[in-house]
């Protein structure tokens, strides 16, 4: 079964057409004025239209209340919504229902105590572990930053959990093979500059997580675990 790409941040047709041809399976969009990656809503729901069924559509939003998910929610018609803040379970679960879409809550890695808090969002559709931010940093995500993957081992993750963090080309299969994640997501690793991602590197990427997937792949180190779907 391969692993499950998505690509974060993309801001122009162009990249996007880069990962769909490429074979991104989700393609998210971010709604965070901070991030070099920040769209409004009617550039995002520009290229959310041009997605077209090609790949799931993900919203980016950080602690977002009601109006703005309502925005994201008549704007993007997401597939997925992915919470990088500081929402709590409780405050996820509330989007649920508000909202009618699935989410993804993302949770910060650091140390061993951190993976404490997976059991915590049950009421997430998905879980996606990145890297914790820098303090004082002005992104919760989107760093280029990778946390200590062998804090993974013995950890009960649930189905579709997604790695995140510092992902780049010349790491994801090293990443995979290790973690058997069974998604996987980046955003600064498929860039030339900060926001600005390249339609190459896109498409390296996703080659590696293919190549990584393919039978006789040597799984060192962590893998134990079926990749969950
Ligand atoms: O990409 C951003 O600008 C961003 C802003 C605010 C929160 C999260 C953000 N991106 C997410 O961060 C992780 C890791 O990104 P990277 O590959 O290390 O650059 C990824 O899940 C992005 O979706």
């Amino acid at each position: 079964m391969s692993a499950r790409v998505k690509i974060c941040g993309l801001s122009t047709g162009d990249t996007l057409a880069a990962a769909l041809d490429a074979g991104a399976d989700l393609v998210g969009f971010v709604h965070f004025p901070k991030s070099p990656r920040h769209l409004g809503w009617a550039e995002a729901r520009v290229l959310a239209a041009a997605v077209r069924g090609r790949a799931e559509r993900v919203v980016l939003l950080v602690d977002p209340d009601d109006a703005a998910l309502a925005a994201a929610v008549e704007s993007v018609a997401p597939d997925l919504i992915q919470l990088h803040g500081r929402e709590s379970p409780e405050r996820v679960a509330a989007i649920r229902r508000l909202t009618g879409r699935p989410v993804m809550k993302a949770l910060g890695i650091g140390e061993a105590a951190d993976l404490a808090r997976v059991a915590d969002y049950a009421a997430a559709d998905r879980l996606l572990l990145d890297a914790k931010p820098p303090r004082g940093g002005d992104l919760p995500g989107g760093n280029g930053l990778a946390f200590d993957w062998s804090l993974l081992s013995g950890t009960a993750l649930p189905r579709g959990w997604m790695l995140s963090g510092g992902l780049r080309p010349s790491t994801v299969a090293e990443a995979l093979a290790r973690t058997r994640a069974p998604a996987v997501d980046v955003s600064s690793g498929v860039e030339t500059a900060p926001g600005v991602k390249d339609p190459g590197l896109i498409a390296a990427f996703i080659r590696a997580v293919r190549a990584g997937d393919a039978p006789g792949d040597v799984a060192a180190g962590l893998a134990s675990a079926p990749r969950g779907v």
